[in-house]
């Protein structure tokens, strides 16, 4: 486990920026060292704000982005091309403009694909195509990510994890079906904790002030399972990247000041 660091920047735009920077350098280190990268991506404002910001970037290209394995952190249960997947607005964001390689990018399904309207079913299909990736020098049963992004919902929400449902509670699966979300659709496709937490390093991204009360409880000792960005970290590292909006009710003790 890792404790949280903090990176405050001015406002969202710039955090967005400063984000994508940051996630260039860790691929182009991983593609050195290794040959190849793996990423997990979020959904929502912030992680489509920050996929927006790399595709307008002019390092994008120090990317070997035919050496980039893509997986989803969760997927919102709808008909492939739904405007509400997360994939949907990934590949609008960033990915139809790079030369990615078909086969390293790992969507989750979509609700008219091969397991039909069961959530369940291609949550264990997803969390089989992570144990077939994972290898004897990984932690268990999915590969441990370069990279795991995570938006932070107004509610503490991680991925599909919201609090008190039971997929927030899992400690044995990697990937879940999630039903009856408080937030629309109501069936999802999650990552579970356990499988956030093979990944090196956690970016955990709130921007706005509609993310600064969730950020206050989610880092002020709450449980995992009342506030599930509380029990988020990585590995070798959990980063908080946040704006000055979302990191308003924190004591300052907690990070420097926000950049000009
Ligand atoms: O529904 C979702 O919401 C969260 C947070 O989204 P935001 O728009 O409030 O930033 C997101 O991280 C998750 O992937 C997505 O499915």
């Amino acid at each position: 486990m890792s404790a949280p660091q903090l990176v405050v920047h001015h406002d969202k735009e710039l955090m967005a920026q400063a984000a994508a920077a940051r996630l260039i350098t860790r691929i182009v280190d991983a593609q050195a060292a290794r040959g190849y990268a793996s990423v997990v991506l979020t959904g929502g404002r912030n992680g489509n704000g920050l996929l927006a910001a790399l595709a307008g970037a002019p390092a994008r290209d120090a990317i070997d982005w035919s050496r980039l394995d893509l997986w989803w952190g969760d997927e919102r249960f709808l008909p492939e091309g739904d405007p509400e997947r997360n994939v949907t607005q990934a590949r609008e964001a960033l990915l139809d403009s790079v030369a990615l390689d078909p086969s390293r990018v790992h969507a989750m399904p979509a609700s008219d694909g091969p397991f039909g309207n069961d959530a369940d079913a291609a949550a264990a299909w997803y969390a089989e195509q992570l144990a077939a990736a994972a290898g004897p020098e990984d932690h268990g049963p999915v590969p441990t990510f370069d990279v795991l992004m995570l938006g932070v919902g107004p509610d503490t929400h991680v991925a599909s994890l919201f609090p008190e449902l039971p997929a927030v509670r899992e400690t044995e699966r990697t990937v879940v079906g999630v039903h009856g979300a408080p937030k629309p659709p109501p069936t999802r496709v999650s990552l579970t904790l356990p499988a956030i937490r093979a990944a090196r390093e956690v970016w955990l991204l709130a921007a706005g002030e509609d993310k600064a009360e969730a950020a206050e409880i989610a880092l002020s000792g709450a449980g995992e399972i009342q506030a599930p960005a509380a029990g988020a970290y990585g590995r070798s590292r959990t980063l908080w990247l946040m704006d000055a909006a979302a990191a308003s009710r924190l004591p300052r003790a907690l990070y420097p000041p926000a950049s000009p």
